[in-house]
């Protein structure tokens, strides 16, 4: 068992943590991902990045646990992943020719020594404007489902996005230079990164 862990099933965060060059072990964390009525973007990132890491922290106490969950949100609502095809197209629809954020909380924690960093980080998106026909064409071919918001960047091949202002490992499920940081002010050591 490696000192860093991360509580993801998501095959992209797994990918993304590898490039930090420090080794870690991958347990997912099975928590419920609800929000609650009233809760805003920011703190539901927040509240699921770190009940992510606590989740298996209590495992392993003496583990560094890294957490994070990423959604999609539009005029203060929340965006997670769709339900099923008719729930990917009401979201894709809802983003069609508009400006939305991808935010991502990610969270730090080892229970030995009390310790907890919690971040946030957000890019904006600009959506081209979609028809019907692209909506639905576009689920056929990805079946977006593991997705906040119905949608991949890195797998639309320009459909969707027309362009962003941020970071991109954002989207994509883990902005790493903010990660890396986090690790290096919690004494991680990083390989070459
Ligand atoms: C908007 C967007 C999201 N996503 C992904 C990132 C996240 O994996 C996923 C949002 O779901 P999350 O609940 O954040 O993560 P997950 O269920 O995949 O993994 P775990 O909870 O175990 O850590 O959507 C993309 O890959 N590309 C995108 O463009």
């Amino acid at each position: 068992m490696s000192n860093l862990i991360l509580a993801s099933a998501s095959p992209r965060r797994q990918a993304l943590l590898s490039q930090l060059g420090t080794p870690f072990t991958v347990l997912p964390a099975d928590i419920d991902e609800r929000h609650d009525d009233g809760e805003v973007p920011r703190d539901y990132v927040m509240r699921m990045s770190r009940t992510k890491a606590e989740h298996v922290a209590q495992q392993y106490p003496d583990a560094w646990v890294l957490g994070a969950d990423t959604i999609v949100t539009i005029d203060g609502r929340i965006l997670g992943k769709p339900k099923d095809a008719a729930d990917a197209a009401a979201m894709l629809s809802s983003l069609s020719g508009q400006v939305h954020d991808v935010m991502t909380g990610l969270a730090l924690v080892q229970h030995d020594q009390g310790y907890m960093a919690l971040e946030t980080v957000s890019t904006r998106i600009y959506f081209h404007t979609l028809s019907d026909a692209d909506i639905s064409t576009y689920i056929a071919a990805k079946k977006p489902f593991d997705k906040a918001g119905a949608y991949a960047i890195q797998d639309q091949e320009g459909v969707l996005v027309d362009r962003y202002e941020g970071c991109y490992t954002n989207v994509v499920g883990l902005p790493l230079q903010r990660t890396a940081a986090m690790l290096r002010c919690a004494g991680l050591n990083l390989g070459g990164a």
